[in-house]
């Protein structure tokens, strides 16, 4: 897998050319929530455990290598097979010496803060710029109560923060739930190595809720009961330990919405194998807005195949799928009509601010767009190219690369930044057609 690195991963822009129809089986990475969930499980329970079919990104292994300098557990990385093979070292977990750096890795620092609070001493957490930005606070005062000591080396509820820990005591908290779910799961994930029952309350609304599911499955699928009152509180009872052995990540729905979109907009057939209706991915249910849209689909237990159609614009909330609001909102550009997307004000606080970014780019080409502070209005119509700028932001990047497929012109600024999460976009966008060209 991915054997020699894509010179566009460095390249300064690449140019994107249209294509004029596909009928593809398009093979997409491994789920990034999933792998990031099974390495934070797997380096809680103690026993070793094979992650396979795992995503291999920039996210992920900032994550594995920071596991790692806790010293209890190995992190061995299989690229020719895509698995991570987590050893435990028979040692403690402490506190790194050296600050653990994560780049743009948001779920993985927002699971490191509450997985510092099992490690002796004190651990400093960080990240890129944009990362020193994003907010923590939530985090931040719900883990007291659990004994755990985090705070924000500058006061500013972000990165970097500092963790005094080796005190995971367990007991009941509440975590306001309405910035990200992120601190939910790092919560829930991390009580398992409590020394007491873990109760979690969340305050107010949950949003993004189904990858609080997801980090439920997860647990499940490791042998671990997670106790709930529908959104409102969770328990994990203390002494439970992940079965350890091997388990499977399936694809990457969010990475998939970019075939899916790229198929809409170009009236082309695509079929995406191993994942289905059983998935927990919230992102999946991109498939039923595209349809409302006017594509074809067909989800059966294993497969999703879509086949676009002229399109129509839609209202629809998608607090629930927020990583595929960009990609919904290429497809709306397309379409005929308004399409209304509200209750996405968590994009702001992404990788980049996601509604000022689609906004600005989407205006570049031409298109109508009103901006809300929680919503985004887009009025579709005939696009024409432009040089996107990315925000270091590779749902950006990849968004915008799928309009390119449509419209002649579009050139992606920074398209390395896509191995965040899919370090081979370029190569599996190829395989829809030899399309791209590096042009710097
Ligand atoms: O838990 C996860 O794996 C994720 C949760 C979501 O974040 P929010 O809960 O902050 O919306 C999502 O945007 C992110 O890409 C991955
Ligand atoms: C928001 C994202 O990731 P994270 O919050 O983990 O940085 C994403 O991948 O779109």
């Amino acid at each position: 897998m991915n054997a020699t690195p894509d010179p566009r991963l460095k390249a300064e822009e690449v140019s994107v050319l249209p294509l004029a129809a596909f009928d593809e089986r398009v093979n997409v990475l491994g789920s990034k929530s999933y792998t990031n969930r099974y390495l934070a499980i797997a380096s809680l329970s103690g026993r070793e455990t094979v992650i396979k079919g795992a995503l291999l990104s920039d996210d992920t292994l900032y994550f594995a290598r920071a596991i790692e300098t806790f010293g209890h557990v190995n992190c061995t990385v299989d690229h020719a097979t895509a698995s991570i093979h987590v050893t435990p070292t028979g040692q403690p977990m402490r506190a790194p010496k050296d600050d653990i750096f994560v780049g743009g890795a948001g779920t993985p620092l927002r699971f490191l803060i509450s997985m510092a609070g099992h490690a002796q001493g004190t651990t400093i957490i960080t990240g890129n710029t944009r990362m020193q930005e994003r907010p923590m606070g939530d985090l931040l005062q719900a883990l007291p109560p659990l004994g755990v000591d985090a705070t924000a080396v500058r006061g500013n509820g972000s990165p970097p923060i500092r963790v005094v820990g080796g005190s995971f005591k367990g007991g009941a908290t509440t975590i306001n739930g309405l910035v990200s779910s992120q601190f939910t799961s790092s919560l829930i994930i991390n009580a398992l190595r409590a020394e007491n029952d873990t109760h979690i309350t969340i305050a107010d609304e949950l949003v993004s809720k189904p990858y609080v599911e997801m980090t439920l499955a997860a647990l499940k699928e490791m042998g671990v009961h997670v106790g709930r009152d529908g959104y409102r509180t969770f328990t994990v009872a203390a002494g439970q330990q992940a079965r350890g052995g091997e388990v499977t990540v399936e694809p990457d729905a969010s990475g998939m919405s970019y075939f899916l979109a790229a198929a809409a907009i170009l009236g082309s057939r695509v079929v995406i194998p191993g994942i289905g209706s059983g998935s927990h991915q919230g992102d999946v249910h991109l498939v039923d807005a595209l349809e409302r849209m006017g594509c074809r689909t067909q989800v059966t237990d294993d497969e999703i195949t879509l086949t676009g159609g002229p399109l129509r614009a839609i209202d629809i909330d998608m607090e629930a799928m927020p990583d595929v609001v960009p990609s919904l909102a290429a497809v709306a550009a397309y379409a005929e009509g308004t399409t209304r997307i509200t209750n996405i004000a968590s994009l702001r606080v992404k990788e980049c601010d996601r509604i000022a970014a689609v906004t600005t780019e989407l205006r570049k080409m031409g298109i109508e767009v009103e901006e809300l502070p929680d919503a985004m209005y887009i009025t579709g119509g005939t696009p024409h190219g432009a040089t996107i700028d990315t925000y270091d932001d590779h749902r950006i990047a990849m968004t915008f690369a799928i309009a390119g497929l449509r419209t002649e012109g579009v050139v992606i600024k920074d398209p390395g930044c896509v191995a965040k999460s899919f370090p081979t976009f370029w190569q599996t966008l190829d395989t829809l057609h030899p399309a791209l060209e590096s042009t710097k």
